[in-house]
C-alpha cells in the first residue's frame, strides 16, 4: 500500500461567532495516499474549506492531529512550519491573483525571499507558465486574461514551490463547462506528470466523476461516506450521496420525464418500468438483448446513457419490459456480480421525485 501523504486524525474545528458556537468540522479522520486525486464533495457550509485549510494548518484545528509528509505539523517550529507549507499549494474559485503584478510577477511571487537568483526564479516561473500553456502571456496583467487563463496562472503559481500536494478549493466553480473540462484535464496532467497529490473540493459530482480516484462526502462537518469514486458512484449509501449521484447522471430527471407521460398505473400486468445500471464489462455485452431473446420479453428503451467514472464505463438505462417478468427479474438478479443492477420503478419513487 502507498504511504499516506496526508493523515488527519480526529479533527474538530469549532468557531465562536458571538454567543454562537459553530462546529465546522467534527471528528474527521482522513488519509490520502501519495499520487491520489481525492475529491471532497458537499453542499455549501458542509465544512469542506475549513477541513482542507487544516491540511496546511492555515486553520489550526480545535482538536486532532495533522500529519503531512510524515511531519506532525502542530509540533513544528514556526520556521519549519513555513517550510512545510511550501509543500502544499492552493488554488481557489476566484484565483486570488495580484492585479498590480504581471502574470510572471504573480508566478514568481512565492519564490521571493528564497535563496535562488533572480534569473533562476524567472526561468522556473517561465517553465511553469509553459506547462500551463501561457508562456506568451508572461508580461500581461491578470485583468487581460479570461477566467480559465487566470486559473492557469494560479496553478503555475501554486506549483512554483514544488509542492507535493495541491489543494483545489472550488477552482472550477466560476468557469463555464468547456473551461472547467480544460482546467480539470490540466490538473490530471499535473498529477500524472509531476506526481502531485491533489485534494479537490467541489459541490459538483460531475467534477469528482471526471478526475478523482477517491471521494469523501461531507455533511454538517462530518465525512458521511467515502471510497473509490467508481464504488461510491455505483453503490451510494447515504441519502446525500444518492442525491449527488442522481443529479450528475440525469437518471432522476429521466424518470421524472418518463413518468409524466407514462403512468405506472396504466402499465399492463405483464409490464414493468425498470431502471438498469451496468458497470465495467457489463456495459460491453448485450445482456438485456440476450435475455429478451431467450426469455421472449419485449424491451422498450426510453433512456440510455454511458459515462466514464475514473476510467470505468458506467451505463444507465430505463426501459419498459413486457412479458414473463418473474423469469426476467430472476435472470437479471443473477447478473448482479457481473455489474448489473436493476430497480423496478414504483409509485413511491415517483412520489419522491415530485416532492
Ligand atoms: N472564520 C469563521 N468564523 C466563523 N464561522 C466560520 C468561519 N469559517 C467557516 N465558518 C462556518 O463553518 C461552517 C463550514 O464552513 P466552510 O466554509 O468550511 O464550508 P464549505 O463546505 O467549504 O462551504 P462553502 O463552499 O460555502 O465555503 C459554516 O457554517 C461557516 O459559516
Amino acid at each position: 500500500m502507498t504511504e499516506a501523504v496526508i493523515d488527519l486524525t480526529k479533527i474538530g474545528v469549532t468557531f465562536k461567532d458571538g454567543q454562537q458556537t459553530i462546529q465546522a468540522v467534527q471528528d474527521v479522520d482522513l488519509k490520502i495516499e501519495a499520487g491520489d486525486i481525492y475529491g471532497i464533495i458537499g453542499y455549501s457550509g458542509a465544512g469542506k474549506s475549513t477541513l482542507v485549510r487544516v491540511i496546511n494548518l492555515l486553520q489550526v484545528p480545535t482538536t486532532g492531529r495533522v500529519v503531512v509528509n510524515g511531519q506532525a505539523l502542530q509540533e513544528l517550529s514556526p520556521v519549519a512550519l513555513r517550510q512545510a507549507r511550501k509543500r502544499v499549494g492552493m488554488i481557489f474559485q476566484h484565483f486570488n491573483l495580484m492585479q498590480s503584478r504581471t502574470v510572471l510577477g504573480n508566478v514568481v511571487y512565492p519564490l521571493l525571499g528564497q535563496k535562488i537568483s533572480k534569473s533562476e526564479r524567472r526561468a522556473k516561473a517561465l517553465r511553469l507558465l509553459k506547462l500551463v500553456g501561457l508562456e506568451d502571456y508572461a508580461d500581461s496583467y491578470p485583468d487581460k486574461l479570461s477566467g480559465g487563463q487566470k486559473q492557469r496562472v494560479a496553478i503555475a503559481r501554486a506549483l512554483v514551490t514544488d509542492p507535493q500536494i495541491l489543494i483545489s478549493d472550488e477552482a472550477t466553480s466560476a468557469l463555464d463547462p468547456k473551461t472547467t473540462a480544460a482546467i480539470l484535464s490540466l490538473l490530471q496532467q499535473v498529477n500524472r506528470d509531476l506526481g502531485v497529490t491533489i485534494v479537490l473540493i467541489t459541490h459538483e459530482m460531475q467534477v469528482i466523476k471526471s478526475v478523482c480516484h477517491h471521494v469523501a462526502v461531507m455533511e454538517n462537518g462530518r465525512i458521511i461516506e467515502r471510497g473509490p469514486v467508481a464504488q461510491v458512484f455505483t453503490a451510494p449509501q447515504a441519502p446525500l450521496t444518492v442525491d449527488f449521484v442522481e443529479t450528475s447522471t440525469n437518471v432522476r430527471a429521466a424518470i421524472e420525464r418518463i413518468t409524466r407521460t407514462i403512468k405506472l398505473s396504466e402499465l399492463a400486468d405483464d409490464q414493468e418500468l425498470i431502471a438498469f445500471k451496468f458497470v465495467g464489462q457489463s456495459t460491453k455485452q448485450g445482456i438485456v438483448s440476450h435475455l429478451s431473446q431467450t426469455l421472449g420479453v419485449d424491451v422498450n428503451i426510453l433512456f440510455a446513457n454511458i459515462d466514464q467514472i475514473d476510467g470505468q464505463n458506467v451505463g444507465d438505462m430505463i426501459a419498459i419490459i413486457t412479458g414473463n417478468l418473474p423469469a426476467f427479474n430472476q435472470a437479471i438478479a443473477q447478473l448482479a456480480d457481473q455489474g448489473v443492477q436493476t430497480h423496478v420503478i414504483n409509485e413511491q419513487d415517483v412520489k419522491e421525485l415530485v416532492d
